[in-house]
């Protein structure tokens, strides 16, 4: 049985004062029952002191991003190692939003899973169709050229995360249907069966755009899907904390 996640992606939001979110989050999750693993990913400048709020609790903190290489000669980024340095579990690699503004092959996402994995934690690997893909029938077929490039092949007997996150409706308040949902976290979750077989059930495969408490309990109560990559419901704690107990009641 895979143990679901909830996972609270704060994109480019969030000043030191934000840490407070961070420890309302950790407190909320004494008072739920421990069933779901529960995951803040905010900005690079927050993982410390995220860290050190949430330290001693069941809440997680992972980041958004990170470099292939272990360290050397390139400004401004920062690589798998530092993360882990900080204390941070997870890293997300090839969100929609690094693929479109940073031009993030299949292949450097799966660079930076292997990065991941290296530093010894778990990457949440991101895919997902465009409106244009979705419009044209071309979902299933761009999903799984997307989960066949963006896993490298070592995580073979390894703990990762896929999150399928639908481009238009991150951000925009259009949620996937339950059927758009199904078939597509079905044709993952068969893709991971043949590809890493024996290891596909304790995969857990995440829905992300436009979860909020109003819609979290019907998205997760869908075969196959295990939990949620949330972004903006996850910048307010009640919201994140509900969208947590929906996960409980689903599940
Ligand atoms: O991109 C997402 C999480 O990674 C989803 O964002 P929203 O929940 O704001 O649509």
């Amino acid at each position: 049985m895979v143990r679901p996640l909830i996972a609270g992606n704060w994109k480019m939001n969030g000043l030191s004062g934000d840490r407070e979110i961070i420890s309302q989050i950790a407190k909320g999750l004494e008072a739920l029952e421990d069933v779901a693993d529960c995951l803040i990913c905010p900005p690079a400048t927050l993982i410390s002191k995220s860290a050190d709020a949430a330290s001693g609790t069941r809440l997680k903190v992972g980041a958004q991003d990170c470099h292939t290489a272990v360290s050397g000669a390139h400004t401004g980024d920062i690589s798998a190692e530092m993360i882990a340095d900080l204390g941070a579990t997870h890293i997300i690699v090839g969100h929609s939003e690094r693929r479109a503004d940073h031009g993030e092959s299949n292949e450097i996402v799966a660079a930076k899973a292997e990065a991941v994995f290296r530093a010894g934690l778990v990457p949440i690997i991101c895919i997902g169709e465009t409106l244009g893909e979705r419009e044209a029938g071309k979902t299933i077929e761009v999903v799984s050229s997307q989960l066949a490039g963006s896993i490298p092949a070592s995580a073979f007997g390894k703990t990762f995360v896929v999150a399928y996150e639908p481009v238009w409706a991150i951000g925009t308040g259009k949620v996937a249907s339950v059927e758009q949902v199904e078939e597509v976290h079905n044709k993952i979750r068969e893709i991971l069966g043949e590809r890493f077989p024996g290891q596909a059930d304790e995969t857990p495969i995440l829905y992300g755009g436009s979860m909020k408490p109003g819609n979290a309990g019907e998205l997760l109560a869908v075969g196959n899907v295990d939990g949620g990559l949330i972004g903006g419901a996850s910048l307010k704690a009640d919201d994140f904390l509900a969208i947590y107990a929906a996960c409980i009641s689903a599940k």
